[in-house]
């Protein structure tokens, strides 16, 4: 069916093409009637046989007329002296004869005359010269349009063909599949798998919001069994818990294996991290950090946390970690247990219960009713809040996301595009910092041992590039869970900087050097020399303070707004820059500054805590940075929480339950009216300790007995 529309377009081209021509030749015809010239003036050329005119073309049938003709019948030299003569005739065949875009005439070579020209003396029998134009035009046009046909024929089978040969290859590879399930359509799939939505078959009865929808996820064949096999153990072992993704069941024949899990709707990270509002970021990470906290209880690395691998829905909140294709155990020692180390004895137990798992999977699995419900109760929810919003004239508090419109647009809106185009340059020029890579460094060896006689032991690389930690990116062998802490500070940082992905890293090379970019290169050497490593580097970096270089990607237009340029213009119009962020002295980003610069008091919607937890999860030395679990005690998940003096802990207790309750009852669910901070907001991170209660007392205590009053918790 689509062979044939696609024939029919093909000759309606053509036809047209050829009544364009056509049309083209008789308006060349009609001006010029004198023009004539004997067929001898007409030369072939090339194998299409195409004909051009030979500038100058007489009567004259003289040796140097003649050669001099052979020489101007080259349309003109081959640009390209490695071209084949084959390449060279289609070039000059094609150029020819395509109508010019200026003038809609044929682009026909006449040595540099036009027809009018003086050269332009006898000419040929122009019934056969039209005759063979025609045939060739149409050639030509049908040959381009077989072009076209092919291009688009494949386009279309791209995207189609990619759902339909998932669909074919599981039903192929795995027949006991198309018994138990409807495969629908491919959902996802990555560089191990692919995921396809299936129901249950013996389902079908019912209507189509209560059948329970799967993903079965088919493992590409090549696949390694010990990638597969630990991926199935985390799933099982560790999976439908604490918002990391279960298994129902798992499908094997002879060499294809295919998982299948509860399906869940879910937001691309991509579509959503502009706009999360405070509350979000506090939800999602909450989330995130809980799931780890799950995934570490049990001595596991999950290697490959980012966002694709977290299914997210918005409007539900619900929240999966999913893909434990990468999950590494580690033993008592942190050394990386392999797959292939778990006894036989294990590996069967495992699959004895797999086996159980699979009869008893008609009962789980999520129930696509719940969420249609879940999703018209958010839809209502939604559409409450707006109004509220509205009702509120928007303005400051208001959650964007609701209305899917950023401050930032707003005000970019009413600025002037020459504006608007500095503001992008300058940001432009602040990712090139970030992403600057010194091209003398040698990506191969951009790191070595401090100590070269000592046997190098292998390092795990596993990972997704630009989530990759420090420790991985040099080389060190000891690698514990803070791999997925970093991991999860980056993401915090894309949601915070709204920059998606923020470290790009085409290479661990590039990688690194990014970091250094951002937490400046003394940070990392010291980082390297815990670990017995020596950073190849060639130039300094200075550190960058997190809070502002978030703030300068999100509120870009407050840090480069005219009237704020206006004010710090030096007499000659220029504006002082920073020497080592390269931003202006007033918005200078450095971690330590020395300058004069504005705060933006009051504009930020994330509170210090929220950068505080963040610098945290992105410590450089892995042996100092927070785990999951410390990190989900911090205070940016509670944020209300401060200690004042003169109130006894457990008065101060219970007025928090009681003001955590009213909360709740006047929360209208995932969507609220944004937080605003108060100006006076503490604006410097304070140290976070995570401290037991006990700690807490005691701190109290003292300070009570020394009489001054703590404003922030401990
Ligand atoms: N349970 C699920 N429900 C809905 N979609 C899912 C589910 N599991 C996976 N997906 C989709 O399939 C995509 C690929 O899944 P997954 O990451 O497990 O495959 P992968 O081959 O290991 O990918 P990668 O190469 O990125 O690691 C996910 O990004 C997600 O969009």
């Amino acid at each position: 069916m689509f062979t044939k529309l696609m024939i029919d377009q093909m000759d309606r081209k053509v036809q047209q093409q050829q009544q364009h021509q056509q049309r083209q030749l008789q308006h060349t015809k009609a001006p010029f009637p004198a023009w004539k010239e004997t067929p001898s003036a007409m030369v072939a050329t090339g194998k299409s046989g195409s004909l051009t005119k030979a500038s100058g073309a007489t009567t004259s049938t003289s040796g140097a007329k003649s050669k001099q003709r052979k020489k101007c019948v080259r349309p003109c030299p081959n640009p390209n002296p490695n071209q084949s003569p084959k390449e060279e005739g289609k070039r000059i065949g094609e150029s020819d004869d395509l109508p010019d875009a200026n003038t809609g005439r044929m682009n026909r070579y006449y040595g540099g005359k036009s027809p009018t020209g003086a050269g332009a003396g006898a000419g040929p029998d122009l019934t056969l010269v039209s005759h063979n134009l025609e045939d060739k035009v149409s050639k030509i046009a049908r040959r381009n349009a077989l072009k076209e046909l092919a291009a688009m024929q494949t386009r279309h089978e791209q995207s189609t063909d990619k759902n339909e040969d998932a669909l074919r290859e599981l039903q192929k590879s795995i027949p006991e599949i198309s018994k138990i399930f409807d495969v629908h359509c491919r959902i996802g799939s990555g560089t191990f798998s692919s995921v396809l939505l299936g129901t249950l078959q013996r389902e079908r009865c019912l209507g189509e919001t209560s059948r329970r929808r799967f993903a079965i996820k088919h493992h590409n064949p090549t696949n390694h069994p010990e990638r597969i096999l630990r991926e199935l153990e985390c799933m099982f072992r560790i999976g439908g818990v604490d918002n990391c993704i279960g298994i129902n069941c798992v499908v094997r024949y002879n060499d294809n294996v295919a998982f299948v899990m509860p399906y869940m709707n879910h937001d691309r990270f991509h579509d959503i991290y502009r706009s999360m509002g405070l509350q979000e970021v506090r939800n999602y990470m909450r989330n995130l950090l809980i799931a780890l906290r799950h995934v570490h209880k049990f001595s596991v690395i999950h290697r490959d946390v980012k966002p694709s691998n977290i299914l997210y829905n918005r409007r539900t909140g619900k929240f999966l970690l999913c893909d434990f294709g990468l999950a590494q155990k580690i033993d008592a020692d942190g050394n990386i247990v392999q797959a292939n180390e778990l006894s036989n004895a294990a590996t069967l137990a495992l699959m004895r219960d797999m086996e159980a798992a699979r009869n008893l999977m008609m009962q789980d699995g999520n129930s696509a009713q719940d969420e249609v419900q879940e999703y018209l109760a958010c839809k209502h929810e939604q559409e409450v809040s707006l109004r509220r919003v509205r009702a509120l004239g928007g303005g400051v508090g208001v959650d964007y996301s609701l209305i899917n419109q950023s401050p930032f647009d707003a005000q970019v809106a009413a600025l002037a595009k020459k504006d608007v185009a500095a503001q992008r340059a300058d940001t432009q020029r602040l990712i090139n910092r970030l992403r600057f890579v010194n091209p003398n460094a040698d990506p191969n060896h951009y790191v070595s041992p401090t100590n070269t006689n000592k046997k190098e032991v292998h390092a795990s690389r596993a990972g997704t590039p630009g989530y990759r930690p420090p420790e991985v990116l040099l080389r060190c062998p000891v690698q514990t869970t803070a791999v997925d802490v970093w991991a999860a500070g980056v993401i915090m940082l894309a949601t915070l900087s709204s920059l998606h992905p923020f470290f790009r890293a085409p290479n661990d090379c590039a990688a690194l050097s990014e970091i250094i970019n951002v937490f400046g290169d003394i940070e990392v050497r010291k980082t390297a020399f815990m670990m017995d490593r020596l950073v190849l580097l060639t130039q300094k970096m200075t550190a960058l303070d997190l809070r502002r270089l978030c703030m300068r990607f999100r509120l870009a237009d407050h840090f480069l707004s005219p009237a704020v340029q206006r004010r710090h213009r030096r007499a000659d119009g220029t504006v002082e820059a920073c020497k080592s962020c390269e931003q202006a002295t007033y918005n200078c980003i450095c971690r330590h500054s020395s300058h004069k610069i504005e705060t933006y008091e009051g504009l930020d919607i994330y509170p210090a805590h929220a950068y505080d937890l963040m610098s945290r999860l992105l410590e450089l030395n892995p042996q100092k940075r927070i785990s999951a679990d410390e990190a989900l005690k911090h205070p940016f998940f509670n944020d209300q929480h401060r200690i004042v003096s003169g109130i006894s802990l457990q008065q101060q207790h219970q007025q928090r339950l009681l003001q955590q309750q009213q909360q709740q009852q006047q929360q209208p669910g995932p969507f609220r009216v944004r937080e605003t901070l108060p100006s006076a907001a503490a604006r410097t991170l304070k140290p976070y300790i995570c401290q037991t209660l006990g700690g807490i007392q005691a701190k109290v205590e003292v300070l009570a007995k020394s009489g001054t009053a703590p404003d922030a918790p401990a």
